[in-house]
């Protein structure tokens, strides 16, 4: 039986977390602070679980940068609830700020209640005719998204923004070109995924056409950085929201992490009445899916597991020790991780063939076909993931809908292991044919 130290796992999620932070966690499950109850045990409404909830999200704020203007929620259902909770909550955004709009457009007067037959009927020309939402679409997960958008409001408001699959002969692997983005005017949201799991594809910084310009019309953008959220400084100011399941660099399956303006909150933005929405054929989210209900009580609404809370600020104290300068410490070591395991499988082109293209590639999930042996594709993987896993280097098989190595070189992937990694592919490579 091998130990945790003779293995390197690769997995893309649920994925490596640091050992000290499983020691310190596993003896938190049994007593916590010497309480002589487990932290799984402990209520979520103590003391000690909304002191651990609020170190968290300060941690969490001081690593980033988050600035003063965002609230941090913790959430529960996972990347995919948040494809839905996204749409419910910044669908009614547009359609609260589009009721004032209206109001101020009618010019009446303060105090004056306006007929509601008129208002009802102006929203739903504005909702028919201009709702829409903007989906990036470069990857499974973003293509996830903009379908769960269809499914909810239907698909004459759901506007794909750009499809990567047709710049690439069908497949995901590039980031179209920003001058050939259909953007909509006045989104309820633009939404991408910064980084595909996937198809290992990544985005490499902010989009230029997304960049706010601080006037009233600037886009409501919304990211999903599940998979390569503390890897890389982001420009939290030019996001509207940003969510991210804990499962990759931040901790164990079971929060959800939202980012979100206070802007889109209450009280800068009313809550619609259920009975508005509803004669609108506006869909109504569940109430653990209102960023307002979950903000307003401190992420407890319900019950949430203070115990992954828990794991993902041990794992934050953690990098804040490892890396004064934050985030930007965590950046250099991932790039030179990653740089690694690409070089290496760019020393063999007859062996491997990358999978997206050079300028799209991900940091974090490193997605490649195996063509060395001579009887085919799938001989040379089955017989490179053989190797690996002989040398402890394990979870390298890609995702099942697309196939092929996929190598995730999430944070707690140390230095030592990426270049084990890069060490075998050129082993492999240099092997039999
Ligand atoms: O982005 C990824 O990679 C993911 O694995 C998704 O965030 C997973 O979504 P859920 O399974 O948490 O819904
Ligand atoms: N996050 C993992 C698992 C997703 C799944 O299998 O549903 C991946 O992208 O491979």
């Amino acid at each position: 039986m091998p130990t945790r130290e003779q293995i390197t796992y690769f997995g893309a999620g649920p994925a490596l977390l640091p050992s000290t932070v499983l020691e310190t966690a596993a003896e938190a499950l049994v007593n916590y602070n010497n309480t002589g109850l487990g932290l799984a045990e402990h209520s979520h409404r103590s003391e000690l679980a909304t002191n651990i909830l609020n170190e968290t999200k300060t941690d969490l704020a001081k690593y980033l940068d988050v600035p003063d203007d965002y609230e941090i929620l913790f959430m529960q259902g996972g990347g995919s609830g948040e494809f839905s909770a996204t749409v419910y909550n910044l669908v009614n955004v547009w359609v609260a700020r589009r009721k004032q709009k209206i109001l101020k457009e009618l010019n009446i007067p303060e105090g004056k209640e306006i007929p509601e037959d008129v208002l009802l009927k102006e929203l739903q020309k504005a909702v028919d005719e201009e709702l829409k939402v903007d989906y990036l679409v470069t990857g499974s997960w973003s293509l996830k998204a903009s379908q769960e958008a269809a499914r909810l409001i239907g698909p004459e408001h759901v506007n794909i923004v750009a499809d990567a699959r047709k710049v690439n002969d069908g497949k995901f692997g590039k980031i179209p070109e920003e001058s050939t983005w259909k953007l909509s005017k006045n989104p309820a949201m633009v939404y991408y995924c910064d980084n595909e799991t996937v198809d290992g594809v990544e985005i490499s910084g902010f989009p230029e056409v997304l960049k706010p310009t601080g006037g009233e019309d600037d886009p409501i953008v919304v990211a999903d950085m599940s998979s390569n959220i503390l890897s890389r400084r982001i420009p939290v100011k030019n996001f509207s929201l940003i969510f991210f399941g804990a499962q990759k660099n931040l901790g164990s399956t079971g929060i959800t992490v939202v980012i979100i303006k206070k802007s889109l909150l209450p009280p800068a933005v009313a809550t619609l009445a259920p009975t508005l929405l509803r004669k609108l054929g506006l869909p109504i989210g569940p109430i653990v899916f209102s960023y307002e209900t979950i903000a307003k009580n401190n992420s407890l609404y319900n019950t949430l597991s203070i115990f992954d809370v828990y794991i993902a600020g041990q794992v934050l104290k953690k990098l804040l020790q490892t890396f004064p300068d934050k985030v930007d410490g965590q950046q250099k070591l991932a790039d030179q991780k990653a740089k690694l395991i690409y070089a290496a499988l760019d020393k063999y082109p007859e062996s491997y063939k990358i999978v997206p293209d050079k300028n799209a590639r991900s940091r974090m999930n490193i997605c490649f076909r195996v063509t060395h042996l001579a009887s085919g594709i799938d001989e040379s993987e089955r017989t490179f993931l053989k190797g690996a896993t002989d040398q402890g280097l394990t979870g390298l098989k890609g995702h099942r809908s697309v196939g092929g190595i996929r190598a995730s070189n999430y944070n707690s992937i140390s230095l030592e292991g990426a270049e084990k990694l890069a060490k075998y592919i050129e082993e492999y490579a240099q092997g039999p044919k």
